[in-house]
């Protein structure tokens, strides 16, 4: 079974990780919280009251977990194309596989990294939602004070499984979502590649962005209902499960509120899976 997807893997998630946060976090207090206009009001009130560091809120965590995530994706991606249609990453560039194999090899994926995405994303949204200002003396602690501890208050008052709340719609987010992803990234490397020769850096750069909001625009949805779901046991009512989320948000606050977040998932989408494609690419053909 060949690793070095798995290390390319984690190391351009951490890059594509940092590129992307600020855009994250707003996009999370969006999905999650009423009190914002927009995106431009959102970003100014973090920046007032948070200042910058507000936008970075949680990622010291995601950096080494994303990583580890974004390893098992582009691992298990890679070995199931390779046992699928018996080719390594570089017979590849040369010969497209069949889009149906790239998905099924892009789902399965998504599946398994749904899974292992599960409680460092859950800590992230946790963390993110914080909306206190930075800390000063005599003002109140928040109520997670890091991953950790953020960590070991889900585990205390909700369980292990609380850990995993929202995994099911994670888990319908990213399975068909990673297998549309990789046959954006895949298709568009191949059509701008003259045959034989391996993609440019621009044409990396490009597709990888592309499959980014190829991705994200259809995942957007689900990512509503992940994010609501796991934070459902913090301040807002808590949901009796999936099914009660979507029809509740739903008749709360209308069709919208499923693309709640979406302007600013595909402007995120670009940069960051530019950089993870890129980095990706380009770590594989240094150690090929
Ligand atoms: C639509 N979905 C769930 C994805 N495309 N997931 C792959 C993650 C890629 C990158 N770390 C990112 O956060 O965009």
């Amino acid at each position: 079974m060949p690793v070095e997807e798995f290390v390319a893997g984690w190391i351009s998630g951490a890059l594509g990780l940092v590129m992307g946060y600020p855009f994250d976090t707003v996009k999370v207090r969006l999905q999650t919280q009423n009190t914002y206009r927009g995106i431009m009001d959102c970003m100014i009130k973090i920046y007032r009251h948070e200042s910058v560091l507000g936008f970075y809120k949680g990622m010291s965590f995601p950096i080494a977990s994303i990583g580890m995530v974004n390893s098992v994706l582009f691992g298990v991606y890679s070995n199931t194309l390779q046992a699928l249609t018996s080719t390594s990453h570089q017979d590849r560039r040369a010969q497209l596989p069949s889009y149906t194999c790239i998905f099924i090899a892009g789902c399965t994926g998504g599946f398994l990294q749904a899974y292992s995405l599960a409680p460092f994303d859950i800590i992230k949204v946790r963390l993110q939602n914080q909306t206190e200002s930075r800390v000063r003396p005599g003002s109140p602690l928040p109520r997670y004070q890091g991953p950790m501890h953020c960590a070991a208050t889900i585990l205390r008052e909700e369980g292990f499984r609380g850990l995993f709340r929202g995994s099911g719609a994670l888990m319908l987010r990213d399975t068909p979502t990673l297998g549309l992803y990789f046959i954006t990234y895949e298709g568009l490397c191949y059509q701008y590649t003259p045959t034989g020769q391996q993609p440019s850096s621009t044409t990396v750069l490009v597709a990888g962005g592309f499959a980014g909001i190829a991705s994200w625009i259809t995942a957007t949805p689900f990512d509503v209902i992940k994010a609501r779901m796991q934070m459902g046991g913090v301040k807002q009512k808590a949901y009796k499960g999936m099914l009660d989320c979507i029809v509740t948000s739903f008749r709360q606050e209308g069709l919208g509120v499923f693309f709640r977040g979406f302007t600013i998932n595909s402007a995120r989408a670009f940069p960051v899976n530019a950089v993870t494609f890129l980095s990706y690419e380009y770590l594989l053909r240094m150690w090929g």
